[in-house]
């Protein structure tokens, strides 16, 4: 999927979601990610189509969304709050999207998420984790060229959430909107990060890693670093350092730490705070 974004502004009267956003990414799944507030479902829905930009343009392989009239063809999308509104079960949906030409593996799905659970439920009855699993069968199930997700799995136990973005991780044409620096992480190849509408940081995954910082896990929530390593921020018992592998290792050998590995998107994150 080409992705091209040029001098992008969205305003809602006074106040500019985003504003002169300019990238390009060649790449099967993007990560929009980003502080609460900061762009990323202002910038899906240009991307999606429901929205036309105050200034500038996007445009997914070549065409600009907004300005196509047979894009439900192409985009498939899905926002994070789903709301279903309509009276009908679980299993109409399922068997709806059975008969469905474009959409396979629904029976597969319905067991992998979960949702035979609760096929008798009605829709507008549902709790929000399984409006979204419910959201996210049809998305999964069915064919388009690009999918679009916002928050994705923002509602779902840690179990579900881990077996969906496995299922994203293999789609292509995906672009997907998210504050869990696990999830984009697991799922994308390109990353945007926004901040009050801007972008401050983007690149590829392999840029992502390079720099020579780690995210390192304590052995006890108490327990502090020592040696030759630079504390750069901490949350909990998870602590973004600088520091030499060799030095990491030693300390994991002496059982102050449990574990480190590259920071990603958590120290890209935190810089652009
Ligand atoms: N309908 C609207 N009317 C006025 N301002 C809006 C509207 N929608 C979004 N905004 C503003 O635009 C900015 C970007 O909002 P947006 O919803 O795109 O952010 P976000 O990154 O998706 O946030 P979150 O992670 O909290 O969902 C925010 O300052 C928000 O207050």
């Amino acid at each position: 999927m080409r992705l091209k974004v040029e001098n992008l502004g969205v305003n809602y009267g006074r106040v500019w979601g985003v504003r002169g956003l300019n990238f390009e990414a060649k790449a099967d799944r993007i990560a929009i990610v980003g502080h609460n507030g900061s762009g990323k479902t202002t910038l899906l829905s240009v991307l999606s189509g429901l929205r036309k930009p105050t200034e500038g343009r996007a445009l997914i392989n070549g065409w600009e969304p907004y300005r196509r009239s047979d894009r439900w063809s192409v985009i498939r999308y899905s926002f994070e709050k789903p709301q279903f509104s309509i009276p009908v079960k679980v299993s109409d949906l399922v068997e709806a999207l059975e008969t469905n030409e474009s959409c396979n593996r629904v029976d597969e799905l319905v067991d992998a998420l979960g949702i035979r659970e609760f096929l008798d439920h009605r829709l507008d009855g549902l709790s929000s984790g399984q409006a979204q699993l419910c959201n996210l069968l049809t998305a999964l199930a069915c064919d388009s060229e690009v999918l679009i997700l916002d928050e994705p799995t923002s509602h779902l136990d840690a179990y579900r959430a881990g077996l969906i973005d496995e299922m994203l991780s293999k789609r292509k044409g995906l672009i997907i909107a998210t504050h869990d620096p696990e999830e984009g992480e697991a799922v994308a190849d390109y990353f945007v990060i926004l901040k009050e509408g801007k972008i401050v940081w983007e690149g590829s995954r392999r840029k992502l890693f390079a720099e020579g910082i780690y995210e390192v896990t304590l052995s006890g929530i108490d327990e502090t670093i020592t040696g030759n390593v630079e504390v750069l921020h901490r949350f909990g018992a998870i602590v973004v350092v600088r520091a030499e592998e060799e030095e990491l290792i030693e300390l994991m050998r002496s059982g102050k730490i449990a574990g480190f590995k590259r920071a990603g998107l958590r120290y890209a994150y935190v810089e652009s705070r």
